[in-house]
This record gives structure tokens, C-alpha cells and sequence, in this order.
């Protein structure tokens, strides 16, 4: 069985049929691509994954476990870490803090240990601070350790949102969107980023990308998804020869242009 098993899913709100019958899988280690044009259904797939919506068709397998109906907190716990579209930070908050948080929800003491210090709560809170140090360092961010994340360059900010996913310790990682808002230097920047993550890491990875090239460089295989189908699979090379891909990005484009007009 491969890590993540996604098998005939289907996501319905109301009328809107967001996801329709997809079926894809990623290995350990993979480095996946998902792309369409906007409204694809591309982060429903990651909520349906992630336990935030529940699917209303088809099965999702991660690990030989299946997590129809599982609760996120499940989930992360079992291996599967995220970004999302719109950052999510705590911008009054320092770089670590803010990768802390993501592991503090771990902790398994109580409030009463917490409170009085107990040496395993303050021998715990070390290993989450080495454990932050060490994701921060792994993302480049060590010298921002103590800098509040809100006067952090944006781009430095999804790295502190990458080292929080990190640190829960995933076997996949979900990337929604890492470069939007980046110009080309940026997004090129993060190609090279996301290119050593995923080398010195080996943690599968999707990606959710508009800026095409990104996903070009650095993913070995491209799941397409349009109007909630999957409308091809194949690698970065097949994907940009393939002509229903060119034709509904195409179309995209139109539809855009035709919206500034
Ligand atoms: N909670 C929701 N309730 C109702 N409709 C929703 C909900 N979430 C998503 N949709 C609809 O489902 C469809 C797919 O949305 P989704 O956000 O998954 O697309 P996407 O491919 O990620 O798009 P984009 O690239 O623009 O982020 C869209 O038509 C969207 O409006």
C-alpha cells in the first residue's frame, strides 16, 4: 500500500460538487505536484486529507489507516502536516513561538504539572525548544529565532509556517500555495529551498502551486485537477506537452482576461 491512498473521492458542498471520483496515491518520499486552473478543487483535496471537511464519497488511506472521519489532531498526530493558502502565523509572536505552538498541542502533561514546573514539564519544554531550534535552523531561520514574525519579508514568513509543519515530525507534508505573492526572484528562491528540504528531509511532499514554474523544477510527478476532476497525471515533461492541460489553463486565462476587461 502506498503512504497516502486517495481512492474515488468525492466532495460535495451542497449543489457544488468540489471534488469529483479523484484517485491518486503518493510513495514515501515522492515530491507531488497538484495543479488546476482556481476552484479545481485542489484545497478541498488537502482539507478532505488534513480531517478538516469529510469526504463525501470514496476513502482516504494514510499508512494503512484509513481517515474517513478521523479529527485533524488524529491525523497530524499520525503524520501528515500542512501550510495553508492564506499564511497562518501569529505575528506578535517570535519565530520560535511560533513553531512551538504547533508542538505544545503534544504535550501530554496536565495543567497542575504545568503550573508547578515539574521537572519532566521543564525537561519536555527543552526537547520542544531543541526540537524548534532544529526546524528553524533546517529552514534557515535560526538567526530569526527571536524576531516577531509580523516584521519578518513575507517569504521568510512561509518559512517559519513550513518549520511549524515540520516540527510535529511528518511523514507527508502538505504545501498550499507557498509562493503566491512572490515575485519571480522569490519563487525562484523557494525552488531551491523546497529542492534541499525534500532532500536532506525525504518527507513526501504535495504541492498546491499557481506559479507553474515552481512546480515544474521541483516536482517529479503532476496530478491536474480541473472543474473537480482529475483531468491528467504524469511528469512535470507530459504535463506541459499534455493538451487538455494546455486547453484548461488556456481557458483560465481567457476567463481571466476577460474578468479585467
Ligand atoms: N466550504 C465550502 N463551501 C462551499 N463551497 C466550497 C467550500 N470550499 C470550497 N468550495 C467550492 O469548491 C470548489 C473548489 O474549491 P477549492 O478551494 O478546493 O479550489 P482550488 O483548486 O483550491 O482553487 P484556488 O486555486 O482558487 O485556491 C470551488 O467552487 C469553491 O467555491
Amino acid at each position: 500500500m502506498s503512504l497516502l491512498e486517495i481512492q474515488n473521492l468525492s466532495i460535495h458542498f451542497g449543489g457544488v460538487k468540489a471534488v469529483q471520483n479523484v484517485t491518486f496515491s503518493v510513495e514515501n518520499g515522492d515530491f507531488i505536484g497538484l495543479i488546476g486552473p482556481n476552484g479545481a478543487g485542489k484545497t478541498t483535496v488537502f482539507n478532505a486529507v488534513t480531517g478538516v471537511i469529510p469526504p463525501t464519497l470514496g476513502d482516504i488511506y494514510f499508512d494503512g489507516q484509513r481517515l474517513n472521519g478521523m479529527r485533524p489532531d488524529r491525523i497530524s498526530h499520525l503524520g501528515i502536516a500542512r501550510t495553508f493558502q492564506n499564511i497562518r502565523i501569529y505575528p506578535r509572536m517570535t519565530a520560535l513561538e511560533n513553531v512551538a505552538i504547533g508542538l505544545d498541542s503534544r504535550a501530554s502533561y496536565n495543567t497542575v504539572s504545568a503550573m508547578l514546573r515539574l521537572p519532566h514539564v521543564v525537561k519536555r519544554d527543552k526537547e520542544i525548544k531543541q526540537t524548534c531550534l532544529q526546524y528553524l535552523d533546517q529552514v534557515g531561520l535560526i538567526q530569526h529565532r527571536d524576531t516577531e514574525v509580523g516584521s519578518l519579508p513575507y517569504g521568510l514568513q512561509r518559512k517559519v509556517e513550513i518549520a511549524r509543519a515540520l516540527a510535529t515530525g511528518p511523514k507527508l507534508l502538505f504545501l498550499d500555495e507557498p509562493a503566491a505573492g512572490m515575485n519571480t526572484a522569490e519563487s525562484l528562491e523557494l525552488v531551491d529551498f523546497l529542492r534541499k528540504l525534500h532532500r536532506e528531509t525525504g518527507i513526501a511532499i504535495v504541492l498546491i502551486e499557481h506559479h507553474l514554474e515552481v512546480v515544474m523544477e521541483v516536482c517529479r510527478n503532476i496530478q491536474v485537477l480541473n472543474l473537480g476532476q482529475l483531468l491528467a497525471s504524469g511528469t512535470p515533461e507530459e504535463i506541459q506537452k499534455n493538451p487538455d492541460v494546455i486547453k484548461a489553463y488556456l481557458g483560465e486565462r481567457r476567463k481571466r482576461g476577460g474578468e479585467a476587461n
